[in-house]
């Protein structure tokens, strides 16, 4: 039997598919009691590992376990968790309701639990509609019902967004939220950060089939940093006067820019003024928490997992910043008026990376994929 815990524990998992390594040597655990993010780019292995947990694909090495047992194991499987894989098919002649009621009826729930996740998702009103004329957010939000019927104590959901509107967004942000403080597990995956940043307090961000951070939301948000891009008149005076006032983080860019981290643009405005050296811009750049995802599933970290608190994640970091910084300075948009004091840079940040080749060409089989 089952322990009850609630906790889903993957453990180096593995799947590969002919030649594809979809999932590597994969490890996480997630707790009850709050929301998980499961995080990665098209192709990252989210979809096959949330199948692996859920017995629909073999894992090629390694194991999955809800609430201690492998799927397979659980006995009445619905009603430890609750699953929502893609958007998924309905008869469109039948009422909701009674598409809920036959899945009640084969998971031994009685139809007074139809009428509860009616309620539950906000169908109550659209519970005898047939499910043709649903809109996608709709079937998205049956399909999250046919999920609840079992009164799960673990639910996962692959990206659950889809389809949804703002409205519906906020909706499921709550639902989640207050299933999880319950004492309830919920793994909900996303390629997108920003869509479930503020659902999700713990996230596994994968990258290639390999974990590449995993653990609080919040120790990712502490990594955001900020330097402040200065370009002055004479770079070695104002190097010597910051490293004078104890700013010694300072990195030399091309054409004599400096990048300080760890100081305000006033207190670097005002020793310029103390030194008596001219500046002819300055502007704060700052990475947010997307920008921080962009950058660990770019795939160029070559799968290791970092800390982001981690000397090889800020060094990094920083190099990736000198490379936008570069890239900032190469836009004739910016290098046609250069003296101009204060002027900013265009924005613009590294963009998520372009799907892999062979990402783009597969399509996914209905049925029968390699299994
Ligand atoms: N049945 C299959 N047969 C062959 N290759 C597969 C199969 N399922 C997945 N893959 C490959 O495994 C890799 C991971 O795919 P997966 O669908 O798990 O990624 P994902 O992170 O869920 O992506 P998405 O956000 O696009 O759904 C991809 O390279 C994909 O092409």
């Amino acid at each position: 039997m089952h322990d009850g815990s609630g906790r889903v524990v993957v453990q180096n998992l593995t799947k590969t598919f002919g030649q594809v390594l979809a999932v590597q040597n994969l490890s996480f655990t997630v707790e009850p009691g709050s929301v998980t993010g499961f995080l990665g780019p098209n192709g990252a292995g989210k979809t096959t590992t949330l199948r692996m947990l859920l017995g629909l694909v073999t894992p090629t090495a390694g194991h999955a376990t809800i609430n201690g047992q492998p799927f397979h194991h659980l006995g009445n499987p619905a009603r430890v968790v609750g699953a929502v894989l893609e958007a998924q098919s309905f008869h469109p002649q039948r009422s909701a309701r009674n598409h809920l009621r036959v899945y009640a009826a084969a998971i031994g729930m009685p139809d007074q639990r139809v009428e509860e996740v009616l309620h539950l998702v906000g169908l109550r009103d659209a519970g005898q509609r047939s499910v043709g004329g649903f809109s996608m957010g709709m079937r998205q939000r049956l399909a999250l019902a046919t999920a609840l019927l079992g009164d799960p104590q673990v639910l996962v959901l692959d990206e659950p967004s889809n389809g949804l509107d703002p409205e519906g967004i906020v909706w499921l942000r709550t639902f989640l939220q207050g299933f999880a403080r319950q004492g309830r597990t919920v793994l909900v995956s996303s390629h997108l950060l920003s869509e479930v940043e503020q659902t999700v307090e713990q996230v596994v961000i994968l990258s290639r089939g390999q974990a590449m951070y995993y653990g609080p939301l919040d120790q990712l948000r502490k990594a955001q940093q900020s330097r402040v891009i200065v370009r002055p008149a004479d770079a070695p005076q104002l190097t010597a006067k910051l490293e004078e006032a104890g700013h010694t983080n300072i990195e030399q860019l091309p054409e004599g820019v400096l990048a300080v981290a760890g100081v305000e643009p006033e207190q670097v405005g005002d020793l310029a003024l103390e030194a008596g050296v001219a500046i002819y811009g300055m502007h704060t750049q700052q990475a947010d928490l997307e920008q921080i995802f962009f950058q660990m599933t770019s795939g160029q970290f070559s799968g290791a997992q970092l800390n982001p608190a981690s000397p090889q994640f800020q060094q990094q970091f920083q190099q990736q910043l000198h490379q936008q910084y570069q890239q900032q300075q190469m836009q004739p948009q910016y290098q046609q008026q250069p003296q101009q004091p204060y002027q900013q840079p265009p924005s613009g940040w590294p963009q998520p990376p372009a799907q892999q080749p062979e990402q783009q060409q597969w399509q996914r089989p209905q049925d029968g994929g390699q299994q």
